[in-house]
């Protein structure tokens, strides 16, 4: 995905909403917003059906669940995934080489099983809400940056497509990782945003400019007054810095 794509090929609106409320905001955001990105609220409710949900309104559904288990069990649920259409799926980096090759396997062969391209397989390095405490309290050694850039690398040398990261660690994976994964950024906010509870966040136009290819952003729409005009104004700023 290149700097020169339109705003809406870059955007996800995490829709961690009741379904019915999702459908309305995505519906109204889509001609600013590609992806609808289900996450794990959504599919522990309404399973597949939240899926078929956004495909039917048009959307590209990014299925955010984190696997992160043996590598069987990664590969069975991400042939499920695959099975569904899904464009982008998520596996923990921690989970390990063979679980995140098993994970890659599983999302190619479900999406061929139903003649759907393959999903982009993205592995989280370091979740957007962990401080530089709190990665010491989990036992990454070193600072955010560091942490995610050596599960990052593993989890390119096992094949995954891109790497879910905070915008601050985006432009270090880009220099070291080269021009192919695709990086992926939430902890998204608009300036003055509320931060809630997102520890590593920064701005649309700072995560473009640190080479970041897809932005996630859910409550900055959410909690809008006017949710329309909250993400032409994000998508504004993808496009214009
Ligand atoms: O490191 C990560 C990985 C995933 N997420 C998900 O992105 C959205 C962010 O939502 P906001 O409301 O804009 O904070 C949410 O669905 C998370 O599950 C993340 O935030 N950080």
């Amino acid at each position: 995905m290149t700097e020169g794509s339109p705003a809406r090929e870059r955007l996800a609106l995490a829709v961690d909403l009741p379904l019915d409320q999702g459908l309305a905001l995505y519906a109204q955001v889509a001609p600013f917003m590609g992806y609808a990105k289900v996450g794990l609220s959504l599919f522990v409710e309404h399973g597949p059906a939240a899926v078929t949900a956004f495909q039917k309104l048009g959307g590209r559904v990014f299925l955010d669940l984190k696997l992160h288990d043996i590598p069987n069990t990664v590969e069975l649920a991400a042939t499920r995934a695959g099975a569904l259409g899904v464009a982008l799926l998520t596996v923990h980096a921690a989970g390990g080489e063979a679980m995140l090759k098993a994970a890659v396997r599983g999302a190619r062969e479900g999406a061929r099983s139903q003649g759907h391209p393959p999903p982009r397989v993205l592995a989280v390095t370091v979740l957007t809400s962990l401080s530089a405490e709190d990665v010491t309290a989990v036992g990454l050694t070193g600072a955010p940056e560091a942490a995610a850039q050596r599960l990052a690398q593993l989890a390119v040398r096992a094949g995954v497509d891109g790497l879910v990261c905070s915008p601050r660690e985006a432009e270090g994976l880009r220099r070291l990782l080269g021009p192919s994964p695709l990086l992926c950024t939430p902890g998204i906010r608009p300036a003055g945003a509320e931060l809630g509870d997102q520890a590593r966040a920064e701005t649309p136009a700072f995560a473009v400019r640190a080479g970041a290819d897809v932005l996630v952003v859910g409550r900055p729409v959410h909690a809008a007054a006017d949710p329309v005009a909250a993400a032409r104004a994000i998508a504004t700023e993808v496009s214009f810095g």
